[in-house]
């Protein structure tokens, strides 16, 4: 164990939760002042299919909103697009317009209930199709509440559904954290993401590692665009995963707002105080559940999602049973969330402020987390920077190499059985048929004249986002739009 990290741990047990550098949290009374964020991440099909699962979910008292697209839209493909076919509605909702849109967020008050958008690639679209939704239903887009991922360094290290190179890529996000600094100042512009990293093969250390590396990145870029630390960093948002190890993932959470929270005022000379505290989203993630004896899996993401509640995260997605195998149905999504109330309502895990305060164990594998995230912290940084590791391909290699020694769920896995619950669910799989698909048409705008001025933007190396949302207005497409990116760039004929 590092000195250094030991020290540092016995500076921050003296603090107390709400106080830097927020190891114990970062509200002073916890959830006992206000619980975290229900959050169950839900997208199928049409914009009508996803409404009603959204309804379903708040009826039964989901406390904020998640919206996953299919892969078509997360790429810039429309419905009709040839290469989308058997994707469509799949994994997500399908949109293509405003209109989409429009009927994905019905009877929702957008003001008020907070949405978290896992859009990447296409986040400069989806802002402007939100944008313009709002506009279009009488609220004023300055009171749009909300996330959207918009985290295309951890799409090329890791996720990979990406369109443009990284360097394109970076710049759209730059585009899109610039504008919602400039105009929407409830939104939280970017999620930026360890835990992807950790599904695709990292360990803990590098998932702690490569989520404050990417933030550094991100706030670098603005700084570069002429922003100060505090314009930028007070709505920087995170998301990391959660595992089996209880003790270990809750440490995490400490761990990473400590690390946080020193660092954006030692290398970046934070002077708010919201400039340095980490406000975490938690995925339960696919790579934790086992498709097969799949009931067990509700054992799984209930002490994953412990974990995460003990780390005092602030929002948090548990995965359906059926997640492993299936997008899920009315019933997984609907246990998924009574496994968040059943934690919060009939357990005290939300009873006391900063339960792991003070407990040897937690400290010292905190230590352990943070000496080896350190390292690759140092390691990045030696090799010219995290944009620098990701184009030499350096990134990518320590993660393969580390996804050959992880470990996935074992008990029902090795010695499955042929269960009553598996039938079940592929029966009815195939009885309701995973894939929706979509129901609604969708009609381009007249909207040639938008197209071009996105592309002279693009090729002017303006930010897009104007340009985008005068297009969103007049009903482009998110393919067109991705087109007319693209023929900026010069990588596609000009529309
Ligand atoms: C697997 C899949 C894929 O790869 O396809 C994915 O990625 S799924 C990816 C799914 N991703 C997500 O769902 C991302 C979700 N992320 C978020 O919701 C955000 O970025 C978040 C992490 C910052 C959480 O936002 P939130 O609105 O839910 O919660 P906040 O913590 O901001 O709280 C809302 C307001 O309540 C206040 N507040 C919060 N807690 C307390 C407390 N204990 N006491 C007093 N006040 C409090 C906050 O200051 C804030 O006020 P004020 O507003 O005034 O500051």
């Amino acid at each position: 164990m590092a000195t250094g990290c030991a020290q540092n741990w016995k500076a921050a047990t003296m603090t107390k939760p709400g106080e830097f550098p927020y190891e114990a949290g970062l509200h002073p009374k916890g959830y006992t002042s206000r619980p975290w964020t229900i959050r169950q991440l839900a997208g199928l099909g049409d914009g009508m299919d996803t409404n009603k699962r959204f309804h379903y979910l708040l009826d039964r008292g989901e406390t904020g909103l998640s919206l996953a697209f299919d892969l078509p839209t997360q790429l810039g493909l429309d419905p009709d697009d040839p290469t989308a076919v058997g994707e469509v509605g799949r994994a997500g909702v399908s949109v293509a317009t405003v209109d989409d849109l429009a009927a994905v967020f019905d009877g929702i008050p957008l003001d008020q209930v907070s949405v978290s958008f896992t859009i990447n690639a296409t986040a400069p679209m989806i802002l402007a199709l939100w944008i313009v939704v709002a506009e279009e239903s009488g609220v004023d887009p300055a009171l749009l509440r909300g996330t959207l991922q918009n985290e295309m360094l951890k799409e090329h290290a890791a996720r990979k559904a990406f369109v443009f190179d990284l360097d394109d890529s970076f710049r759209f996000s730059l585009d899109v954290i610039e504008y919602c600094v400039r105009h929407l100042p409830k939104v939280n512009p970017v999620s930026i993401s360890g835990g992807h990293a950790r599904e695709a093969g990292a360990n803990r250390a590098m998932e702690v590692a490569l989520g404050i590396a990417d933030a550094e990145t991100y706030l670098q870029g603005m700084l570069e665009r002429g922003f100060t630390v505090d314009q930028v960093a007070p709505r920087l948002s995170f998301i990391f995963g959660t595992h089996m190890e209880v003790l270990a993932e809750a440490a995490k959470f400490r761990v990473l707002r400590r690390m946080y929270a020193t660092r954006m005022v030692d290398l970046f000379g934070a002077t708010e105080e919201k400039s340095t505290r980490m406000r975490i989203q938690v995925n339960t993630f696919g790579s934790a559940l086992a498709a097969s004896e799949p009931l067990n899996n509700i054992a799984r993401t209930t002490v994953q999602a412990m974990a995460a509640v003990l780390g005092g995260v602030q929002s948090l997605h548990v995965c359906g049973f059926d997640e492993a195998a299936q997008t899920p149905g009315q019933l997984s999504a609907r246990v998924a969330l009574r496994v968040q109330q059943i934690l919060l309502k009939e357990t005290d895990l939300a009873q006391h402020i900063d339960p792991l305060g003070g407990s040897d164990v937690i400290a010292r594998i905190a230590d352990e987390i943070e000496a080896e995230a350190s390292g690759w912290l140092d390691d990045i940084a030696a090799r010219g920077g995290l944009l620098s590791c990701l184009r030499s391909g350096w990134l990518e290699s320590r993660i393969d190499d580390m996804a050959y020694t992880g470990s996935g769920p074992t008990v029902g896995v090795v010695d499955a059985e042929e269960s009553e619950e598996e039938d079940w669910l592929t029966e009815r799989q195939l009885r309701s048929g995973v894939v929706p698909g979509r129901r609604t048409p969708f009609e381009r705008g007249n909207c040639d004249d938008r197209l071009r001025a996105l592309t002279e933007d693009v090729a002017a190396g303006r930010n897009v986002m104007e340009s985008m949302i005068a297009a969103a207005r007049a009903r482009a497409s998110i393919g067109q739009m991705q087109q007319a990116l693209a023929a900026g760039l010069g990588t596609a004929p000009p529309t």
